[in-house]
């Protein structure tokens, strides 16, 4: 998905047994209300080209702080950013879905609603966290394709007497248009 997308799914359940959420507005106990996570991706071949460098000096061992050095006006500036988690150039598809997209699955299936997005500047990998380079490849596919096929696990392996809707709807903001 590019930034210019949005993606929405609504998934209703009706559920005839016991168990089921009233409160689809409310976060499960225990849960925060927004993760906000940062992913790096490593220098591609033009960056390299002509003579790009990492601007990130340090990835803290907590996975938590990154920092940024910048030159200018030959001052240098190093600056600590604090994230939920910070993913680094090496990490996997798998890591990155674990940790901002799996908890919001597991609770739209408990029928809360959940958001996942990938905000960035052109060309920083929104679409290759958020689809993947091969969405068939159980390796390098995206977090949408890994939320796609749970939803889809949970609704065969759950209970006949709940019934679910799978809505999708996409739309396009660019250039300020829609
Ligand atoms: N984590 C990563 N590891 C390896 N390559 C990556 C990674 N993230 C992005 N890339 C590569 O960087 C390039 C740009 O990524 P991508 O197309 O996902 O950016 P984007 O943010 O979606 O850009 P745009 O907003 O222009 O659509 C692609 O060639 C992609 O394969």
């Amino acid at each position: 998905m590019s930034g210019k997308e949005e993606a929405k799914s609504g998934i209703k359940r009706k559920n005839t047994g016991k168990g089921g959420h009233d409160d689809k507005h409310s976060a499960p106990s225990g849960q925060g209300n927004i993760c906000v996570v940062c992913r790096f991706r490593p220098l591609n071949q033009n960056e390299l080209n002509h003579g790009g460098s990492n601007v990130c000096a340090d990835f803290h061992p907590n996975k938590k702080s990154v920092t940024i050095v910048t030159e200018g006006d030959g001052v240098t500036n190093k600056n600590e950013f604090t994230f939920d988690r910070v993913f680094d150039i090496n990490s996997s598809q798998i890591e990155v879905y674990n940790q901002a997209a799996k908890p919001i699955i597991e609770s739209v299936m408990e029928g809360f609603n959940g958001t996942v997005f990938a905000y960035g500047q052109t060309g920083s990998g929104k679409t290759f966290t958020m689809q993947g380079p091969d969405i068939e490849d159980i390796e390098s596919q995206g977090i949408v394709p890994r939320m796609v096929r749970t939803v889809f696990n949970r609704i065969e392996n759950s209970s006949e007497n709940i019934e679910f809707t799978v809505k999708v709807s996409m739309m396009e903001i660019y250039m300020e248009k829609v």
